[in-house]
């Protein structure tokens, strides 16, 4: 009896002693003073480990624990973590981008969700340090590979391409009669939207176009946070996702094999290009287009969800939209006479038709963001603004005293969660937990429900400016996603023409699998994506009827882009860059 409680006794005396020995050694140990703050050592380690796969995590850290912190470190095995409260500091890490780079973070994480070669490792690693050790003027691996989605010829192109299948899509999109269709939302947008998009960047041999290439990128996206957690544990946990990622390299080794990247985007043609240039082999080319995939789809398609769910779940929002977009809108009137059916009469008379014909530039709306639609463009910055999760990360290179105050050390990681700057009251004032589909429209509108402005909308008061750092919802400083003048268009040219021609409300059950009240909305939750996710998709989907507006009847629709940003900036096809 009395061995066993020596035994016992013992035993607490060594946890406690290692305990007390790690938190030394993480304290005062590898801890320097200039460090900013250690928190979160209950568990030494172990804690942020358990942690940090919840994207809530830093919101809990700052309202609960730690509320005026404009920085702190968080501690796991073999790396430190600086998380980033203060936008202050954001703009101060955006200073340095060859000290704080997303490159570093962006090739680890190819070289884990694309399956690279050791070959294709080696080229990122030259290319980095090329990179890196270049003056000013060398760009970025990133940025070369991706120069074609600057604003000018190409991305014209991809644009024009992008909205003519939208438009040639939605005609059908409410079936023929005045009942309607009944649809999963998210389904539906992730459908339409994935294809208009891929028909931008891969031209006439699309494959998304098939449903198959279509499910198993969607399959292999879903498990791309447990890729990035390491080679062994993705085998071990996303099975799906590695056979969906060899399927869709085998469809591109295709797609590159028979020539098809050269009647495509300047930006599939450059990409190709760029990597056989630097000694990637037509699999690992292939493998990165497949991640390429994710750049691309993964946060476009959610967005576009999210925007058409706040859009339509407000009357108020909606009408104030449908009047901004309406001085766009071209409607002719044509008369023409259709030949009776030879087969029903043997009359020789024929019948005269009058046509309704509407006609919307896109590139009029998505690409003079002040001057037009300024609560289109408001609605959707801030509908990234409220369900973005994305968690900026940055590798620093060298030890670095930021703002001339905190240490960071070198081979440490820095994080800028979006959430704490999305809702923190000093960046958007005291409702910035709450939508406000105008906060950031130059001026505030009127919804224009009651006003004698016809619902146009009204400038009232001249606003407070934002603070521009304080947007994550592309990141922010010199990896400002090159993307985003394409996803917007894409984005906002399919709700413009959902919001046009279409009435969108949930039905019964509105939400998918439990029950709901008939023609209520139902936000749905998204608590289950992963920390790779900026925008989240949906926990679940939202079932809607999608049903012609009255006086759409015999209105025939033409979506054109003929603007855009060619004559602004050079552009078009390069080389190998
Ligand atoms: C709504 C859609 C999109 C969202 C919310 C989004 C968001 C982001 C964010 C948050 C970053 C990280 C930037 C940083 O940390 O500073 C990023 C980077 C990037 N995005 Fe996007 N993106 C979208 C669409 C696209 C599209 C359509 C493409 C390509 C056609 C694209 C290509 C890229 C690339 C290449 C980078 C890396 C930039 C660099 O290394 O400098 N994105 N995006």
């Amino acid at each position: 009896m009395l061995d066993a409680s020596a035994a016992l006794a013992g035993a607490a005396f060594l946890l406690v002693t290692v305990y007390l020995a790690l938190l030394v050694h993480l304290r005062v140990v590898t801890q320097d003073p200039r460090e900013p703050p250690l928190v979160e050592t209950r568990l030494p380690y172990i804690t942020p480990l358990l942690n940090l796969v919840n994207a809530r995590y830093f919101s809990r850290i700052r309202r609960s624990k730690h509320p005026d912190l404009p920085i702190y470190t968080l501690r796991l095995p073999g790396t430190r973590i600086y998380v980033l409260n203060s936008t202050k500091l954001v703009a101060s890490t955006q200073r340095h981008p060859k000290n704080f780079t997303f490159q570093a973070i962006q090739d680890k994480f190819a070289h884990l969700v694309c399956n690279l070669s050791p070959t294709a490792v080696e080229a990122q690693k030259r290319e980095f340090h090329a990179w890196i050790n270049g003056g000013t003027y060398v760009a970025s691996p990133s940025h070369a590979a991706f120069k074609e989605l600057l604003p000018g010829k190409s991305l014209d192109d991809m644009n024009r391409k992008m909205v003519a299948a939208l438009g040639r899509e939605c005609d059908f999109w409410a079936g023929d009669g005045r009942e309607g269709v009944e649809r999963n939302l998210f389904e539906w947008v992730k459908e339409v939207v994935t294809v208009a998009v891929t028909e931008g960047v891969y031209g006439a041999a699309n494959p998304y176009r098939r449903e198959e290439v279509r499910n198993h990128f969607w399959t292999y996206n879903a498990g791309v946070g447990k890729l990035s957690m390491g080679a062994g544990l993705g085998k071990l946990l996303a099975r799906d996702s590695l056979q969906s990622r060899a399927y869709l390299a085998s469809i591109f080794q295709n797609y590159y094999s028979q020539n098809h990247h050269l009647d495509a985007s300047g930006l599939t043609f450059q990409r190709y290009a760029w990597h056989r240039s630097r000694g990637f082999s037509l699999l690992d080319t292939s493998n990165m287009e497949v991640g390429h995939g994710i750049a691309i789809l993964s946060n476009t398609v959610p967005t576009a969800f999210w925007l058409l769910v706040r859009i339509f779940s407000s009357p108020s929002i909606l009408s104030a939209i449908r009047a901004e977009l309406s001085p766009y809108i071209t409607t002719t009137t044509e008369t023409t006479t259709i030949p009776p059916d030879e087969a029903t009469t043997t009359a020789t008379t024929v019948a005269p038709v009058v046509v309704r014909r509407k006609t919307l530039d896109v590139s009029q709306i998505t690409t003079t963001p002040h001057t037009a639609c300024p609560l289109l463009h408001s609605t959707l910055k801030e509908t990234m603004r409220v369900h973005g999760k994305g968690v900026g990360v940055r590798g620093v290179l060298h030890d670095h005293v930021l703002d001339g105050k905190y240490l960071l050390r070198a081979n440490s990681i820095v994080l800028i969660p979006s959430t704490i700057q999305h809702f923190d009251p000093q960046n958007y004032g005291p409702d910035a937990a709450a939508f406000r589909h105008d906060r950031f429209a130059e001026a505030d509108y009127d919804d224009g429900a009651d006003d004698d402005d016809g619902g146009a909308g009204q400038r009232r008061r001249p606003k407070k400016r934002l603070n521009g750092t304080a947007f994550r919802g592309f990141g922010g400083g010199s990896t400002l996603c090159p993307g985003r003048h394409f996803a917007v268009t894409g984005i906002l040219a399919f709700v413009a023409m959902v919001v046009c021609r279409f009435e969108v409300g949930p039905v019964v059950g509105g939400r998918e699998e439990e029950g709901g009240t008939e023609g209520e909305w139902v936000v749905p939750s998204a608590e289950k994506a992963d920390l790779t996710k900026v925008m989240p998709c949906p926990d679940f989907d939202v079932r809607v009827r999608v049903r012609r507006r009255e006086g759409e009847e015999g209105v025939g629709w033409c979506w054109g882009f003929n603007g855009g940003g060619s004559e602004n900036e050079g552009g078009g096809r390069g080389g190998g860059g």
